[in-house]
């Protein structure tokens, strides 16, 4: 069944919601609780670069495990097109931080007051070329001192595979991880979450 409303259909659902989670506190307790990266795992059932990667999608029974298996936050896809999302997967939307890909964007987003949180795609969305040393590149120097000044919380995101790349990305500087691929297209979310940071990271807590 496709599914598509109105933008005005989802006024009421969205105001009867309860109120949004503070993010940026969820990524930070998660952080503190368990000295990992936070994870944000994202529900998406197909992508641009990689086209249907889950065929047996059932987007709330998927995002329950993804917390219950230590997820801090869930980023759910609402496009229709390219990521064969929908609204309905989505019953409020809440939060947004800002994305960069290169060293012009990052500097332009570092003159923003008040910015709390950035994510570094290591995806080149132009390309769809894949590297995790840009989140590195994008961490060095002055930018890095920078971002530590403004306790800015940064997040690692695309091609995420391994507990060696969540380990490089942590080294690099970020605290939390935006995750879609590597964890959707395994049957089991608890087993995917806990492969991808190399133990079971629901109960963990910082050693
Ligand atoms: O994923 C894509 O192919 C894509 C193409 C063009 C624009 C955005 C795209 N993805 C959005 C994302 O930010 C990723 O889904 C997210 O970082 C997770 O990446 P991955 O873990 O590699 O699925």
């Amino acid at each position: 069944m496709k599914e598509r409303r109105p933008l005005y259909m989802l006024k009421g659902p969205l105001e009867a919601a309860p109120p949004a989670r503070d993010f940026v506190g969820a990524l930070k307790a998660s952080y503190d609780r368990t000295g990992l990266p936070a994870l944000i795992a994202e529900v998406k059932k197909a992508s641009p670069s990689r086209g249907v990667i889950r065929e047996n999608f059932d987007p709330v029974q998927i995002a329950q495990a993804y917390e219950k298996n230590g997820a801090a936050c869930l980023s759910v896809l609402t496009d229709e097109k390219y990521f064969q999302g929908s609204f309905y997967n989505l019953e409020a939307i809440r939060n947004a931080g800002v994305q960069v890909h290169d060293e012009r964007e990052m500097d332009r987003v570092l003159g923003i007051d008040g910015v709390q949180l950035i994510g570094i795609n290591n995806r080149n969305l132009e390309t769809f070329e894949v590297d995790i040393t840009n989140t590195k590149k994008l961490l060095e120097g002055e930018r890095g001192q920078v971002i530590a000044q403004k306790d800015v919380i940064v997040v690692g995101e695309s091609a995420l595979f391994t507990p060696d790349d969540i380990s490089f990305v942590q080294n690099a500087g970020v605290k939390a991880v935006l995750v879609g691929e590597s964890l959707i297209k395994q049957e089991d979310p608890g087993k995917a979450i806990a492969g991808l940071f190399g133990k079971d990271i629901s109960h963990a807590g910082a050693t």
